[in-house]
């Protein structure tokens, strides 16, 4: 199996799976974008027969290192070689996780091979969801959703189903989220939260993207889209509840008025363990949830739009449809970075997300190139903004 991005939370809960299993499950490809140092440890443990480092100007140290380590690990650089990798009889799973468009590439190759894709990387549906999902039927790719939310659907849903599949008997989905580190206040107060603050989430431990990204409540915005591409929903059947305890990963409503959910402990192994023993259950690691000492309450309350619009943003951009998602997408993307390097406040998160969507209007989302060029304008628009908002006047 080939694990993208494991160097990451999700890349290092699932190489944790992995070795839990030396009897059915063998890393022979591992990929990471720049952290050369920490891909070595992996290489070490793991001995895959491809390393990729993204960061072309890092081959020679990985070669080095691969070297001093005396490992016959084939070393490569660059995109093009993750995405060639993706495709090839190296693997026949791919562990999607990657951070943000960046895993589009590898991604799409891995469902047009007809891989079992365990897609932790949400990006990449919210940029291309109608072009993946139709490259993963066409290629014959089993999605597994990782994304705690997603991958509680699917276990909820009869014979475990995404898009493809889908029948009438759906009424609802409803996402839970835990309101994140600053749930409860209010817009006005989150002017000058900081970055240690924005990535403190209350229940998962994350990287630094997706921490800001519910801490924004745009994790949950983007889910609600990646849900609508997953299981074939429109957004006005896409709810969201805030539920600060984190046990409750989601629920399905069906037209009989029941309503399914998946619980257990906040730990991404044992999503990461569904994907990788479906339709068998396997050890995650990951301890059965005891209720009592949890706190022995489940709560639920509606989230507030008025703090945290980037919920209403990307709920507005699915409705949009075409390239609004993947303009969504970049904006918050080039945001969230300016905000991480102390660029901008955390307000200006959402506001400059809302004014990339006004400056650029959608056009049909027809081909690949459709979405990257959507998805550069919005970069430049959003970065523009960014460098503006720093001048002075
Ligand atoms: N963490 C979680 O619990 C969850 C994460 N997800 C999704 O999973 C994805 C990964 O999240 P997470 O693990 O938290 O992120 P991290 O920031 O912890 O890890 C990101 C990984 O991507 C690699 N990477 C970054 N840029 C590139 C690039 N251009 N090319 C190749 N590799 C790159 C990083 O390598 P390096 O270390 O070398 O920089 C690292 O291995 C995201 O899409 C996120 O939304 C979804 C649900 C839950
Ligand atoms: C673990 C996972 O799936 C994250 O996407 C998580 O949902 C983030 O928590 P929020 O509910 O705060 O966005
Ligand atoms: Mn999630």
């Amino acid at each position: 199996m080939a694990v993208f991005g494991a160097t990451g939370s999700i890349g290092t809960s699932a190489l944790d799976v992995i070795a839990r299993h030396p009897d059915r499950l063998r890393v022979t490809v591992l990929a990471a974008g720049r952290d050369v140092e920490a891909l070595l440890v992996l290489c070490r443990r793991h001995r895959p027969q491809h390393a990729v480092i993204a960061d072309e100007t890092r081959f020679a140290a990985l070669c080095d290192g691969l070297r001093d380590a005396g490992l016959d690990t084939r070393a490569h650089a660059g995109a093009k070689a993750i995405e060639d990798l993706a495709g090839s009889d190296a693997c026949n799973t791919v562990v999607a996780a990657i951070v943000g468009a960046a895993g589009l590439p590898s991604t799409m190759a891995a469902a047009r091979a007809g891989k079992r894709l365990l897609l932790a990387n949400k990006e990449s549906l919210v940029l291309a969801g109608e072009l993946l999902m139709a490259a993963a039927r066409e290629g014959g790719a089993t999605i597994v959703p990782i994304d705690s939310e997603h991958n509680a659907i699917f276990q909820c849903l009869p014979s475990a189903r995404t898009q493809s599949s889908i029948d009438n008997t759906l009424a609802r989905i409803i996402l839970t989220a835990s309101g994140g580190p600053f749930r409860g206040r209010t817009r006005a107060s989150l002017a000058d939260v900081t970055v240690e603050q924005a990535v403190n989430h209350p229940k998962w431990s994350m990287g630094p993207k997706i921490s800001v990204d519910s801490a924004t409540l745009m994790n949950k915005g983007l889910e609600v889209i990646e849900a609508h591409h997953l299981f074939g929903l429109p957004g006005a059947r896409i709810d969201v509840l805030v539920h600060p305890q984190s046990l409750v990963h989601s629920m399905v409503e069906f037209i009989d008025g029941s309503t399914l959910a998946q619980l257990g402990l906040p730990d991404m192994r044992t999503a990461l363990a569904v994907g990788f023993g479906w339709p068998q259950r396997i050890d995650s690691g990951v301890g059965g949830l005891d209720l009592l000492a949890e706190g022995g309450r489940l709560d639920f309350e509606p989230p507030d739009l008025d703090a945290f619009p980037c919920l209403r943003l990307a709920y507005g951009a699915l409705a949009a449809g075409g390239t609004a998602p993947a303009l969504l997408n970049a904006a918050n993307e080039v945001a969230v970075s300016a905000f991480l390097q102390r660029r901008i406040g955390f307000l200006s998160i959402p506001a400059l997300v809302e004014d990339t969507l006004a400056a650029i209007p959608a056009s049909p989302a027809t081909s690949l190139d459709a979405l990257h060029d959507a998805d550069a304008h919005a970069r430049h628009h959003t970065a523009q903004a960014v460098a503006a908002a720093r001048t002075p006047a």
